[in-house]
């Protein structure tokens, strides 16, 4: 009797699947139905999976979003215009992705990762990280303890934000909410010379080719895009990729983050790509809602913002995180972030319509910024009542903490008592000081855009102004004060600032704030 060779009969088996597989891959063969704006209608992909990537037959790519009893609907990557139909489409098997690499940082890509800024190829290794990915769960994720410094003074005091947190900026157009989020790009540079970096992605959703340019030139000048990469989904792009954009960012940011390295994505701005969203579900002919966003609005952006976290500092529970991409399990190191600066813009300030509410509902705080305090030159238009953060003022260093507690309180006496300033001299001492201190500390807290201030002098300054060193300073003198004050504490006291950077707060440092800084004043009388 001849004997079964089991290798011969294992080949035999295997070439029987093979070939199983290639005639299924026939059947994966769909047919355009109807086309348009961005969506494209699909007969035959039986097998599709929601957000699986499939080819057209002009080599652009689409994702599956709708899954129908008997076709599928598709939003189209690309120009749809080269499209018919009748063109046939290929299932990829991929769920959507992204290339992520090192190689990134430096460079402006489209929302598929693809440069475009014609400086050739992405170089380095790249690892594939799928665009829509579950955030990780309660027991990867630890509490947030280290500041995310913006370099702006009256956020890094009053709404303080820390490494992996939600923090929301939102006002009206023209109220400088990208000014605050270039800032804090820029203010990462000082950790990126450290050797430290916070590797920034900034998404641009649905804005001008133009302002991406000017903000690219802005960021190269300030020395910033060695650790940038902008994410742009232009106005002129189709609303699929505006929609896209920000998830895009989202993967570069977890590629940091799951390295064990912090990053800062900056989403510019979720009012359009919700608006994306919308025209995308409309053309899918999804049923549509309250101001006629698709129901699910509020899952896109929460989902996307959910993403954003601390992970655990142990590498071991790091590896175990849930959904992690293949390509980077054998690089996953605990102690990452990913904070997320998400941008909305409101209609004359209505902070109750529909996409605003969500997204603050969603965040960890939130930056209001107001016309009126913009166009009175009080720059950034921070409103210091409503806004807040929630968490970030467990990660702010020692001397932060103590300074800003008081200003705070000033402020909001201020804020009461300003009403009365017309009364001039009907005023008793202590009123007339609280609202003297109030308006040097309003001028402290103005800053020109571009420059970022260490956090070492953001607490020598707000503790001149909440400490009676400003008294005989006159308001208009108050700028002036406030650079010599810093330059002779940078120039002759280094190695207190240096303390006070590291967490050092004392009797000893406050007596030197308190000397230089009287000193200083006597140069800028009323
Ligand atoms: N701190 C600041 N000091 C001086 N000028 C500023 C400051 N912040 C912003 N600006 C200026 O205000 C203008 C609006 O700023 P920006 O574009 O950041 O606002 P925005 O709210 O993002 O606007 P948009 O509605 O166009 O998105 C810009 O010309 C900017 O240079």
């Amino acid at each position: 009797m001849a004997q079964v060779r089991p290798d011969e009969v294992s080949a035999i088996l295997k070439e029987q699947l093979t070939g199983f597989k290639s005639s299924t891959d026939l059947e994966e063969v769909g047919t355009v139905l109807e086309v348009g704006d961005g969506v494209a209608r699909i007969y035959g992909l039986l097998n599709a999976e929601a957000g699986e990537l499939i080819e057209f037959e002009s080599g652009v790519v689409g994702m599956v979003l709708n899954l129908e009893e008997d076709n599928v609907g598709a939003v189209i990557m690309g120009k749809y215009t080269d499209i018919k139909e009748g063109d046939t489409v290929k299932r990829t098997r991929r769920i959507a992705s992204i290339k992520v690499g090192m190689g990134m940082f430096g460079r402006v890509v489209d929302a598929l990762g693809n440069p475009i800024d014609g400086k050739g190829d992405i170089e380095g290794d790249l690892y594939e990280m799928p665009i829509e990915r579950k955030a990780p769960g309660v027991l990867f994720r630890q509490p947030v303890d280290e500041p995310m410094q913006t370099g702006i003074k009256s956020i890094d005091s009053m709404t303080p934000i820390g490494r992996g947190q939600r923090e929301l900026i939102i006002g009206d157009r023209q109220t400088g909410k990208t000014a605050v989020a270039i800032d804090t790009i820029i203010n990462q540079k000082e950790f990126y010379d450290k050797g430290e970096p916070v590797y920034c992605i900034y998404v641009a959703v649905g804005q001008k080719a133009s302002t991406v340019a000017t903000i690219v030139s802005a960021l190269e000048k300030a020395g910033a895009m060695a650790y940038t990469t902008i994410v742009a989904a232009n106005a002129s792009d189709p609303a699929p990729m505006q929609y896209f954009a920000p998830f895009a960012g989202a993967a570069i940011g977890e590629f940091i983050r799951d390295t064990g390295r912090p990053a800062l994505a900056v989403y510019d701005d979720l009012s359009k790509q919700a608006v994306a969203y919308r025209e995308v579900s409309l053309l899918l002919r999804r049923p549509p809602g309250r101001e006629a966003y698709p129901g699910d609005v509020f899952y896109l952006h929460s989902r996307l913002l959910e993403r954003a976290s601390r992970i655990n500092t142990s590498d071991d529970i790091a590896k175990n995180m849930n959904d992690l991409p293949e390509s980077i399990k054998h690089m996953v190191k605990g102690g990452g972030s990913l904070t997320a600066l998400p941008i909305i813009e409101t209609q004359s300030g209505d902070v109750s319509a529909y996409i605003p509410t969500n997204v603050i509902s969603i965040t960890d705080g939130q930056v209001f910024l107001e016309t009126n305090l913009f166009n009175a030159g009080i720059r950034p238009a921070m409103n210091v009542g409503i806004s807040v953060s929630r968490v970030g003022g467990n990660a702010q260093i020692k001397g932060m903490k103590k300074v800003s507690g008081k200003l705070k309180t000033d402020l909001a006496q201020f804020r009461e008592l300003e009403a009365f300033a017309k009364f001039g001299s009907d005023l008793d001492a202590a009123t007339k000081l609280t609202i003297d201190r109030g308006r040097k500390n309003t001028e402290i807290l103005k800053q020109a855009q571009y420059t970022p201030y260490t956090v070492e002098k953001q607490i020598a300054i707000i503790w001149a102004g909440s400490n009676g060193i400003t008294d005989p300073v006159a308001e208009s003198k108050v700028k002036a004060f406030e650079n010599e004050f810093l330059e002779v504490l940078e120039t002759k006291h280094k190695d207190v600032m240096d303390q006070v950077a590291a967490g050092k707060w004392g009797d000893d440092h406050i007596a030197v704030f308190k000397k230089v800084g009287e000193e200083v004043a006597q140069n800028h009388k009323a």
